[in-house]
């Protein structure tokens, strides 16, 4: 039908029998297609506005305890993924953001709900919570994903529902040789909390004490290509010789090199991401687990009761009881054979390793990047150290307890740490305040959200804004009511107890969470601590280190897996001090 051309003109809605001729002048398949198109696009809009109005709907509803909104997404059952995988630090701090405050929110992801928790009373609510079990599918996840580990050996984690507390929960089938969340969580918390932590805080001290001691620099500059490499040297090499010993990396010279190209390319292993795109990082991976098999048997073959130290913990094949341990136990765990403890022990070493390197490079370029920092930190080195030069394992000690080389560890964990915590309860509906947590889901908590909260954290009226390094930021100061962490609206009452400056933790429960929370809190904590504050005592005596980039700028890949590393390798020269 032709549609008269001048009613075209001289009508008022003019534009519309323009648009209206247009498209009959269109062809029938272009049409088609365009009517198929509307026909797509109309219910996708309507299901969004709907989704959109019922999100807002229900956070102005905040007299009922209700389980979080979920987020709008446009397109229902894919749409969140791509920006959750790919762009996860904004995308997660827009949706944990509701009126210029952090909240919670449920994602649709795929067909699953997920939670992410966020506001510090709601974490602290979390954590406290009894019920809950690690995230058996985030396990499995990482296992297969990160450790290569086979589909049979992760049959028994699937169905663990026990929990990771000694008794087992209500209604679980799961025997008591099966139950591997907790077995898991026992191990790491006699070896890294309990028993164990004294003597592995001691070798691992020692280890990174001599490294420094015998660096090959020399009292003129060396240039030195990566400060992240260099403190891989030190650091992660210490603490991987600290918890396996030094068998596995004598009997096994490539370990260390292979780890350092490994850890590189998790967060591509943890994205999925399939063999043939990566093949270098598979075939790493692989070394590794061979590797780890072939120190397991030299171990076997050699150890002997008599091998273990005064201390209890200590051994030259196996390095310590919990690794010693970890043997046992897991072998026990049925369909569990030689490559499935290997990739089991290969994710141990990743967690010992990724994040305390990371925040010792971090902690170490900042602070040799400001002179006054530095300055105040020799300092401090100087008033704790008997004959100025080396230094007592009980000198070590007490400089973890003083106020700015704390302050400069947690100032280091907040403005790095971006990982994600995940928490399940398998049996129950937890209440957490004005949120639900539904029984069998999952629940993430992300500590950049947390850490980037600016209605909590002191910015001393935004000179020293929340993505910025402050040294001082945890420091207290009864003198100065405009000092310490918190905003001075949150301050409690600690400080009136104090006559000088001091750190403390206490009120940043669910807003400071670089560990997580509860009772899968990192085990971890206490050696990372240890040697953050251990490493930029000793470098800062020793060496003059100068930074030859301005740039710290981060890579986006590790976010949601711990502290994040440099994009580009950090450039320094280094001279060995006058003493
Ligand atoms: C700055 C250093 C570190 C940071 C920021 C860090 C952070 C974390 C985080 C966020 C978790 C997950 C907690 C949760 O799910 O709630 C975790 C777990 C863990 N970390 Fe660390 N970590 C650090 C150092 C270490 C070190 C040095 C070790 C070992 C020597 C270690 C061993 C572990 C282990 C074994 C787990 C799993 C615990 C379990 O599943 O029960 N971490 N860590």
């Amino acid at each position: 039908m032709d549609f008269p051309s001048s009613i075209d003109v001289n009508l008022p809605l003019g534009r519309f029998p323009s648009l209206w001729s247009t498209w009959l002048d269109l062809n029938d398949n272009v049409r088609a297609i365009l009517g198929i198109g509307c026909l797509i696009l109309i219910p996708i809009i309507m299901n969004y506005a709907i989704a959109w109005a019922m999100y807002h709907w229900q956070h102005w509803n905040v007299d009922e305890q209700q389980i979080p909104p979920e987020y709008p997404s446009f397109i229902p059952y894919i749409g969140n993924i791509i920006p959750f995988i790919f762009d996860g630090k904004n995308f997660v701090q827009r949706v944990t953001s509701y009126a210029g405050r952090v909240t919670s929110t449920r994602l649709n992801v795929l067909g699953q709900e997920i939670y992410i928790f966020q506001e510090p009373e709601t974490l602290a609510a979390l954590w406290k919570s009894p019920v809950l079990s690690s995230p058996i599918q985030s396990y499995v996840f990482a296992l297969k994903y990160i450790c290569g580990m086979q589909e049979k050996a992760l049959s028994p984690y699937r169905a663990d529902d026990s929990g990771s507390y000694p008794k087992p929960f209500p209604g679980t089938q799961v025997e008591p040789h099966n139950r591997v969340d907790y077995i898991i969580h026992q191990g790491v918390q006699r070896g890294l909390v309990g028993p164990g932590l004294v003597p592995t805080t001691r070798r691992l001290t020692k280890a990174v004490t001599r490294k420094i001691e015998h660096l090959q620099v020399s009292k003129e500059w060396t240039v030195i290509p990566d400060l992240s490499r260099f403190m891989y040297d030190i650091v992660g090499v210490s603490i991987i010789e600290s918890i396996c010993g030094p068998s596995l990396m004598s009997i096994n010279p490539a370990f260390a090199d292979d780890f350092w190209t490994y850890d590189k390319n998790v967060p591509w292993l943890s994205r999925g991401i399939p063999s043939f795109v990566i093949p270098n990082a598979y075939r790493v991976r692989d070394r590794l687990i061979d590797q780890l098999k072939n120190w397991h048997s030299f171990a076997k073959s050699h150890f002997t009761e008599s091998d273990i130290e005064d201390d209890g913990d200590s051994d030259r094949f196996w390095g310590s009881e919990m690794m010693r341990s970890r043997q046992k136990t897991l072998r026990r765990v049925d369909d569990q054979d030689n490559d499935s403890i290997a990739s089991s022990d290969l994710g141990l070493i990743w967690a010992s390793v990724s994040n305390i390197l990371g925040a010792s490079t971090l902690a170490t370029a900042h602070v040799f990047k400001d002179r006054n920092l530095l300055s105040r930190v020799r300092e401090i080195a100087r008033n704790h150290s008997e004959d100025q030069g080396e230094h007592t394992e009980l000198e070590l000690k007490q400089l973890q307890k003083d106020p700015l080389l704390s302050s400069v560890y947690a100032e280091v964990l907040r403005l790095y740490s971006k990982a994600f915590m995940i928490a399940k309860s398998p049996h129950v509906d937890v209440s957490l305040g004005r949120w639900w947590f539904p029984k069998d889901t999952m629940g993430l908590a992300n500590s950049h959200v947390s850490h980037m909260n600016d209605n909590f954290w002191n910015t001393k009226c935004g000179l020293y804004p929340i993505d910025t390094f402050w040294a001082d930021r945890f420091v207290q100061d009864p003198r100065d009511p405009s000092s310490g962490p918190m905003r001075p609206e949150f301050q409690g009452k600690e400080r009136k107890a104090h006559n000088e400056p001091f750190f403390s933790l206490k009120g940043l429960e669910g807003a400071w969470i670089p560990y997580g929370g509860g009772h899968k809190q990192c085990p971890g904590r206490f050696l990372a601590k240890a040697v953050v504050i251990s490493t930029c005592i000793l470098l800062s005596q020793r060496f003059d280190i100068e930074m030859l980039t301005e740039s710290m700028e981060m890579s986006p890949w590790k976010f949601g897996l711990g502290v994040l590393r440099p994009k580009t390798e950090l450039p320094f020269r280094i001279r060995r001090r006058m003493s």
